[in-house]
């Protein structure tokens, strides 16, 4: 279930299934029914529903659902943007069986509507959104918006587009956002999951041998795509078979954020973990630490000298640890060593000027590197792939890019961190909540990742498990928190992990919304939505 499927794909998994026996207005008709389910569930019989349908298949849906909810008692009122004369296939079909009037929609005609309304259907685009909302539909857009209605949207909140998370001119906020089969990446790209509510994803009946068919690139992350390469601790480890991971210190009075970064790769589940610092820095930090040992050198040959023993198999660069000359000579004698790399912050910076000096380095090693930027540090290293710089192209698929580029795997950090490899892979991190906005934060994110790389885990998989770790952490310490305060959330957080892991995968699939039978809210109506007890869960 943590496939994300673009705009293009989900039609491709439409037609095969319209194509393998399956009628396009049965898939129409299922959409229909489990946005009537979903409205029905927040809103009591009673509420009077307004429906605003588009001019395409996602009105479709609107019809169907407006139909459903006025079979079941509720007071239901519909308008249609466009002429009704001009839908087409399944959409008119969906129109035909309203037995309700259409209203015409506009702007202005809108407002009154509104004000009547307990509840708005939002059927106006989904994933045929094509260019940017102008004139009426722009009007009637922002007049919802503007109303405070809650808003159950089919498939995407009008004016998100589905590949990119952009919002189109203007677009809705809906409380609910009911898609189909699987969600989009505009579903957790910003800002389109800030548009989005709730999201729940219906089963309306496409198989999931189209997904093979399809092969699609992107996921949600979460534990399934890493939890099998991160075993609980096991009968018979001791501290080495664990992995030690090295951690470069700041001077002196720049200790704290390696700090942050070695705790968090000890609590992360490295074997050791050293803290590796200039003479006087050194000193600093030893009044600080207790468990994480520490080691002094005085230059880069120094450095490389404490890397020299394989048993330090990670390493994690860039924390407080200044721009320039010294620690690009720091980033090199890493890259030249054997062990996994997690270069952040200062280590990244340090290149700005040459970026390629670093990729060169990077690309064929054998061991992993993991960078870890925020979109600043981004922008210094791949200005050309920068938020600013490229206009409407995804951050997933700028992540990927920049993976492809640089050889290694990419941490483009931020509300919707996106983790990318050179092969193409990539996920989307939704568990992260914005109180980890804090200073330190992304420190402690580093020393998660060189603490995996430490225990083995491959490149990917370390930096997808970190952002998911670092994420959870932050929900769990909550309001309030500092970046202090969330390594020692590890420990329930895997606690969790491995006990999940340990259990005998018991559950079906989950299927959102049954296809058939009873109207009312079924078992499980909530898959990977915002409000999940479980994140990501682990499907
Ligand atoms: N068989 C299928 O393909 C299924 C499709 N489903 C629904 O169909 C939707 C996709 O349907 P469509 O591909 O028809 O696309 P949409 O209905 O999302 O939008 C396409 C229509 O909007 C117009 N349009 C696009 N951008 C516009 C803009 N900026 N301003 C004004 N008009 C604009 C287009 O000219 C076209 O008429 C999905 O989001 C989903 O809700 C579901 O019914 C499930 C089955
Ligand atoms: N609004 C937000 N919602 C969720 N996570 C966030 C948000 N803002 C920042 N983060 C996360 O917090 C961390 C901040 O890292 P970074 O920007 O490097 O800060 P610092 O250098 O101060 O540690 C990153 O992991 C980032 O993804
Ligand atoms: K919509």
């Amino acid at each position: 279930m943590n496939e994300l499927l673009t705009p293009a794909e989900m039609s491709r998994a439409d037609r095969l299934t319209i194509d393998a026996g399956t009628p396009g207005i049965r898939l129409m008709e299922r959409a229909g029914r489990a946005v009537a389910d979903a409205t029905a569930f927040r809103h009591v019989l009673g509420t009077r529903v307004l429906v605003l349908c588009g001019p395409g298949n996602n009105g479709g849906d609107g019809f169907v659902a407006a139909r459903i909810l006025a079979e079941r008692g509720y007071a239901v009122r519909l308008a249609l943007l466009g002429d009704r004369s001009r839908l087409s296939g399944d959409a008119a079909l969906a129109a035909a069986a309203w037995r309700g009037a259409t209203e015409p929609l506009d702007g202005d005609g809108v407002v009154p509507m509104l004000a009547q309304a307990g509840v708005v259907v939002d059927a106006l685009f989904g994933a045929g959104l094509a260019r940017t909302l102008e004139g009426e539909a722009r009007r009637v857009v922002e007049a919802v918006d503007r109303s405070g209605r809650p808003v159950v949207a089919v498939d995407l909140p009008s004016g998100i587009d589905g590949r990119t998370g952009a919002v189109c001119g203007a677009a809705l906020h809906a409380q609910t956002t009911v898609t189909f089969f699987r969600r989009k990446p505009g579903h957790l790209l910003m800002p389109g999951r800030a548009h989005c509510g709730t999201v729940i994803t219906a089963d309306i009946g496409i198989p999931d041998w189209t997904l093979r068919e399809i092969g699609p690139a992107l996921r949600q992350n979460c534990p399934a795509l890493w939890l099998d390469r991160l075993p609980a601790p096991r009968l018979g480890d001791h501290k080495y078979s664990r992995g030690h991971a090295l951690v470069l210190s700041g001077p002196a009075l720049r200790t704290g954020a390696a700090r942050l970064s070695a705790e968090a790769a000890l609590r992360a589940g490295a074997g050791l973990v050293t803290l590796v610092a200039p003479e006087a820095a050194a000193a600093i930090a030893a009044t600080h630490l207790t468990a994480v040992m520490i080691e002094a050198f005085a230059d880069a040959a120094g450095f490389a000298a404490l890397l020299a023993d394989p048993r330090r198999n990670a390493v994690v660069l860039g924390p407080a640890a200044g721009v320039g000359e010294g620690t690009r000579a720091l980033v090199a004698a890493a890259l030249a060593g054997r062990a996994g790399l997690v270069l952040d912050a200062d280590a990244l910076t340090s290149f700005a000027d040459a970026p390629e000096t670093l990729f060169d380095r990077v690309r064929g090693r054998p061991a992993p590197v993991i960078l870890t930027p925020h979109e600043g540090e981004f922008a210094r290293l791949f200005p050309d792939l920068a938020e600013r710089a490229v206009g409407d192209r995804p951050k997933t698929e700028r992540a990927v890019a920049a993976a492809r580029r640089s050889g290694a795997i990419v941490v483009l950090k931020g509300t919707d961190t996106v983790v990318a490899a050179p092969d193409g892979r990539a996920a989307i991190n939704d568990n992260a909540p914005p109180d980890l906005a804090t200073a330190g934060s992304g420190d402690v994110l580093a020393g998660i990742a060189g603490g995996l790389l430490a225990r083995g885990l491959p490149g990917y998989e370390a930096a997808a498990a970190a952002v998911w770790l670092h994420g959870e952490c932050g929900r769990r310490a909550g309001p309030g928190l500092i970046a202090e305060d969330l390594a020692a959330e590890l420990k329930p957080v895997l606690a969790d992990l491995y006990r999940r892991a340990a259990l005998p995968p018991a559950e079906p699939p989950p299927v959102a919304i049954r296809q058939e039978g009873p109207t009312l809210p079924p078992r499980r109506l909530l898959v990977g939505s915002q409000d999940e007890d479980e994140p990501g869960g682990t499907d």
